[in-house]
C-alpha cells in the first residue's frame, strides 16, 4: 500500500547554523525537526552542508528515509561539506543561485537557530513573500527548553501571510 504524505508540504527548506551553536538545546532542536519531517513524510532541501546544525537536520531526515537535497556553491564545498554526504548534493555557482534553487524546490521554509547566514536566508524569503515573488509560508519554530520539545504547528502557525500582508 502506498504511504501518503500527512502534510500539505512535500518538501521543506530548512535554514540553520553551519555551527552547532552554544546551547545543546539547539542541537536537540535540529535533530527533533529532522525527525518531525520524517514523521510527517516531508522531504528536505537545505544548504547542503554536513557541518553544524545543518549536518544534524540533514542526517536525521536521511536516517529516517526521506529524500535530502543539498544545494551548495562549489566554492563552499571544502568548508561546509566534510566527511560523508547525505542524499543528493547539487552544486551551484554562487550564493544567489543557491538561495533561488532552495526557494524554488521548497513548499515552505523553516528557520532554526543560526548565525548571519541563517538570518540572511530567512529575511530574504520573507521579503520575497512580501513582494509577491512566492506564496510559500515561513516558520520559526519555538523550542521549549523545559520539555525539550520543538513547537511547530504547520497547519496553524505562519510568520507571514502573503494575502493579508500581516505578520502573524
Ligand atoms: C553573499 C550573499 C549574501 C550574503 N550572505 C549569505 N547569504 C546566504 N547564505 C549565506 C550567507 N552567508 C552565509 N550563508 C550560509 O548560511 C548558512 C548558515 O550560515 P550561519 O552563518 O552559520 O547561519 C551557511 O550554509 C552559509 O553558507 C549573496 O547572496
Amino acid at each position: 500500500m502506498e504511504v501518503t504524505n500527512s502534510s500539505r508540504f512535500k518538501r521543506v527548506c530548512v535554514f540553520c547554523g553551519s555551527s552547532s551553536g552554544n546551547k545543546p538545546t539547539y542541537q536537540e532542536a535540529a535533530v527533533q525537526l529532522g525527525k518531525e519531517l520524517v514523521e510527517r513524510r516531508i522531504d528536505l532541501v537545505y544548504g547542503g552542508g554536513s557541518i553544524g546544525l545543518m549536518g544534524l537536520v540533514s542526517q536525521a531526515v536521511h536516517d529516517g528515509g526521506r529524500h535530502v537535497l543539498g544545494i551548495i556553491p562549489r566554492t563552499l564545498m571544502p568548508k561546509e561539506l566534510t566527511g560523508v554526504t547525505v542524499g543528493e548534493v547539487r552544486a551551484v555557482s554562487d550564493m544567489h543561485q543557491r538561495k533561488a534553487e532552495m526557494a524554488r524546490q521548497a513548499d515552505a521554509f523553516i528557520a532554526l537557530p543560526g548565525g548571519y547566514g541563517t538570518l540572511e536566508e530567512l529575511l530574504e524569503v520573507i521579503t520575497w513573500a512580501q513582494l509577491g515573488i512566492h506564496r510559500k509560508p515561513e516558520f520559526v519554530p519555538e523550542y521549549d527548553e523545559i520539555t525539550a520539545s520543538l513547537v511547530w504547528e504547520p497547519e496553524k502557525k505562519i510568520t507571514y501571510e502573503p494575502e493579508s500582508g500581516v505578520a502573524m
